[in-house]
């Protein structure tokens, strides 16, 4: 079957992956000394012969040598000879093998050796294919490889410093920073954390962050909880806040590679397995009942016997399209290097390619896709409207503070333009002592810094930004000329009021509050964040893409239609697509859409183009909603509250700048933020898919009128219409100068919509071209008839055979070259790939059987009467087809 190196089965071993007795097996320590969890941070880091300023680069050399690389032995290359005894698998390969067995089981040797080449030209083909096209997928994936923060030492006297290293290169012992949209890259007990929640839906298929803390060992039994909340796992991501960790277990021995055998793909089906796999199992079945019809006619008809098998298994063979896998390798890894190397756009898995083309919707975040992500102040307001720098002092306060007391701070524009306009207003955050932080968590729109003010010993304050709705819920007073009072709702509805107006003008608006309370020694929650007092908004612009209006226009064209995803308000959100000439029509809020799932979900979804104040999970709900109701569906995002809808989509899209773990995850990784780019990489997808697609009908029409006319001719002749080594011969012929396909360049018809092939209209298609041909082939028979008659006598077997063999070719190569996607004349004009490999096939079907190779395969010349005649027939038949097909082009439109 058409698979290729990337598509792996869908992952899943049925048991709880968090089972931590199934990692014991490695060279690990750790596993010696009883479960990690439950050591203290001392003892595992005396156990692990480590410290918290972590190891020096000798020491972690010296394990690196030792215990391995940090991969996930099911992520390593596979080897060539690997490879080919891998594509022995395949489905079509299973099924020539068996009929090549039963060939060779009623001796008829020279079915059994044809078969034979053919399994291994084509395995061969294939699997250098693979290899070639793994190779360089490699090659790609390599220039968007995964790093972690690690924190080394040059030898014991020098003091940690943090640097960035390949994962790969983690050993146990090290000390690793974690940020928000780091991966975690191996299996991490923390020692200190802030804020930090993580994604573990790749382990335990839970949506939701879950917190992660640092703490000792406890007393209480929670190293047997199903999930420590000290130790975090490879595999999983963070969603928010920082932390600082230790290496417990890197490559074979993390809880990810013992739960998952084969953990590349997660997805249970792409849009590639829907319509490749899809149609090549069709195919399969009607494979295998060829034979059993083929003998059951002739026993019934002719009365015919065994015999008559070897021919049955031939029309069988010939219904194959063996060069499918090769076909489908070749043209995706063609378009993905030429991708790479045109628009720096690198697909990391084959398929994607593919899928690409299919796209039908396009989901988007908004800030550096619509917008450039280079947020300016523009003013910072109080609660009645009007200027008031104090109000930007404090945004710039809780933006210094979450950012100065994150392990690992996470690079966030919004909090660098506020402290820019503050920096030139004289503002300095520093003054007062940072005390802790909440840093911003996407699902909660809100950051939070507890800061003491300068001579205030016995107050903390806690001064909180965020979306304006998320802030207001916690208000219960606002400051108003100097004074606070009471928040009533009224005040509540005018200050929303005044927010949606600011957003409608374009402008990212962030609510900022604070209160006060007496010292404490204890940590802070968001159980802490109520009774605030509200003290205005800060507003930024953020300039819009100017290609993006360009790009959504062409997309449009494509038929793909686009929605915008984001978090922020969706004024802001309405007025960006206006701008960019983008109707946005209802816009709906993700509260709106409530705890809908599923096709009432996609539905009303379908009709919008912005959903606005989505968290992570919406943005992941609609994705799979519209993926749901058959959609094929891209998304495109770079943020950590986006992982989770690229996770979900068809096609995940990221931006090289993206955080870790989108680029980790996505399939697509664009050289920058750009529409333009995506629509370059769509119209690559739709020319690999495009070929792929021609090659299909092509050959199937093709095959079922062979067999058709095979069947019919093989009840009316006394003699077999073709000898079981001639069907091979030919099947042989055609399938090499299908190849061509592969390196062809479809029409820009073929471009125009999403790329998939439906099955059922395909099956339409092949049907009817399969009939005409078939049709063709009958009336060459006829003809074959009338010049044997008048000049040879009738019934010469080894004349007719070459004749019909002639035919074939001919009408193989004439397919071809018509039924390439709905091309225009001018189009065709310029001799291509196929263009040669049609007239080559043409130039072997009329001489082979006039040469000396001829009598070998049991042909002998037919007489001149019978070309005139072919020639009249192929004229018709050339009529035919190229009218059939301007009806199926009309009726496509
Ligand atoms: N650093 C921050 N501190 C406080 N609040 C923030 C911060 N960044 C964003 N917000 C708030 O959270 C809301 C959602 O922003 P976020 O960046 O998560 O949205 P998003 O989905 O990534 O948006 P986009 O589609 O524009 O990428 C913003 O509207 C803003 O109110
Ligand atoms: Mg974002």
């Amino acid at each position: 079957m058409a698979s290729v190196p990337e598509t792996t089965a869908a992952a899943g071993t049925g048991r709880t992956p968090l089972d931590t007795r199934e990692v014991r097996a490695g060279q690990n320590p750790l596993f010696d000394a009883g479960e990690p969890a439950a050591l203290t941070s001392l003892q595992l880091m005396r156990l692990l012969d480590t410290g918290p300023r972590g190891l020096t680069e000798q020491q972690a050399e010296e394990r690196l040598v030792r215990h391995g690389e940090n991969v996930v032995p099911a992520w390593r290359p596979v080897s060539w000879p690997r490879r080919f005894l891998g594509s022995l698998r395949d489905p079509f390969t299973t099924v020539l093998l068996c009929l090549g067995l039963v060939s060779a089981a009623v001796a008829s040797w020279g079915t059994a050796c044809v078969i034979m080449v053919l399994v291994v030209v084509s395995c061969v083909l294939r699997s250098g294919g693979e290899h070639q096209a793994s190779r360089s997928m490699a090659a790609l994936r390599e220039l968007v490889a995964t790093t972690a923060s690690v924190q080394r030492r040059a030898d014991d006297e020098s003091s940690p410093a943090v640097r960035e290293l390949p994962v790969d290169q983690l050993v146990v012992g090290d000390v690793v920073r974690l940020g928000a949209g780091d991966l975690v890259p191996a299996d991490v007990r923390l020692l200190r954390s802030s804020g930090l929640t993580v994604h573990q839906a790749a382990l335990t298929g839970e949506s939701e962050p879950v917190p992660k803390y640092a703490r000792d060992a406890p007393a209480d039994g929670g190293a047997e909880l199903p999930e420590p909340p000290h130790l975090c796992f490879q595999g999983s991501s963070v969603a928010s806040g920082s932390g600082t960790a230790v290496v417990i277990a890197t490559g074979a021995d993390t809880r990810f590679a013992a739960a998952y055998r084969d953990p590349a793909r997660r997805h249970t089906e792409t849009a590639f397995d829907r319509s490749v796999h899809g149609i090549a199992w069709t195919l399969i079945r009607f494979m295998l009942v060829t034979p059993p019809l083929v003998l059951m006619a002739n026993a019934a008809l002719r009365g015919r016997g065994l015999e008559t098998l070897p021919f049955a298994i031939a029309v069988a063979v010939g219904l194959t399209p063996e060069m499918l896998p090769v076909i489908v390798t070749a043209a995706l890894a063609r378009g993905a290097s030429a991708l790479a190397r045109t628009s720096g756009v690198i697909v990391k898995r084959l398929p994607a390619l593919h899928d690409l083309g299919a796209i039908d919707v396009l989901c988007l975040d908004k800030t550096g896709t619509l917008t450039q992500d280079r947020p300016v102040v523009e003013r910072s307001v109080d609660a009645r409207g009007n200027d008031d720098p104090d109000v930007l002092r404090w945004a710039a306060v809780n933006s210094f503070w979450t950012l100065e007391l994150a392990e690992l701070p996470a690079p966030d524009t919004l909090d660098e333009a506020i402290l820019g306009a503050a920096g030139d207003q004289g503002t300095d955050p520093a003054e007062y002592d940072g005390i802790a932080a909440l840093p911003f968590d996407p699902s909660r729109r809100l950051a939070t810094a507890v800061v003491r003010r300068p001579g205030q010993h016995g107050t903390h304050t806690l001064v909180v930004k965020g979306a304006t709705e998320d802030i207001l819920g916690r208000c219960g007073r606002l400051v108003v000329d100097g004074a606070a009072t009471d928040l009533g709702d009224e005040e509540r509805e005018r200050l929303l009021g005044f927010a949606a107006r600011e957003a409608a003008d374009g402008l990212r608006l962030l609510a900022v509050a604070r209160a006060e309370r007496p010292a404490r020694l204890g940590s802070y929650g968001h159980h802490d964040l109520r009774g605030l007092t509200f003290l205005g908004f800060v507003a930024l612009r953020d300039a819009l893409t100017p290609s993006a209006g360009e790009a959504l226009d062409d997309l449009a064209r494509r038929g793909v239609a686009v929605k915008i995803l984001t978090g922020d308000h969706p004024g802001t959100a309405a007025r960006a697509c206006r701008d960019l000439g983008l109707d946005p029509g209802e816009v709906l809020t993700a509260d709106r859409l409530g705890t809908l799932t599923g096709p009432p979900l996609a539905e009303a979804v379908g009709r919008a183009t912005v959903v606005a104040r989505c968290t992570a999970q919406d943005k992941a709900r609609i994705v799979a909603a519209l993926r749901e109701s058959g959609r094929t569906t891209g998304y495109l995002g770079d943020g950590v509250n986006d992982l989770p809808a690229l996770h979900a989509a068809d096609v995940g899209i990221c931006p090289r700048g993206a955080v870790t773990v989108a680029r980790e995850r996505a399939d697509v990784v664009l050289a920058e933020k750009d529409l333009t780019a995506i629509d370059r990489a769509i119209t690559a997808g739709r020319n690999s898919s495009g070929n792929i697609a021609a090659y299909l009908r092509i050959t199937l029409s093709s095959n079922l009128g062979n067999v058709i006319a095979m069947l019919a001719a093989g009840l009316l002749l006394p003699f077999l219409p073709m000898l079981p080594a001639q069907v091979l011969v030919q099947n042989l012929f055609f399938d090499a100068a299908q190849l061509a396909f592969a390196f062809d360049r479809p029409a820009h018809a073929a471009l125009r919509k999403p790329a998939v092939l439906r099955p059922r209209a395909f099956l339409r298609y092949i049907t009817a071209f399969g009939l005409l041909n078939a049709a063709a082939d009958i009336a060459t028979f006829a003809v074959l008839a009338v010049a044997l008659h008048t000049t040879a006598g009738p019934g010469d077997p080894a004349m007719f055979h070459a004749g019909w063999f002639t035919e074939n070719l001919l009408t193989q190569a004439m397919v071809m070259l018509l039924l390439r996607t709905g091309r225009h004349a001018a189009e065709t004009r310029a001799a291509g790939p196929v263009h040669l490999a049609v007239a080559a096939l043409a130039v072997i079907g009329v001489l082979l059987p006039l040469s000396p190779l001829g009598p070998t395969l049991d042909m002998s010349p037919p007489p001149p009467l019978y070309y005139a005649l072919l020639a009249a027939v192929l004229t018709l038949y050339g009529i035919a087809l190229a009218a059939a097909r301007k009806r199926h082009a009309s009726r496509q439109n």
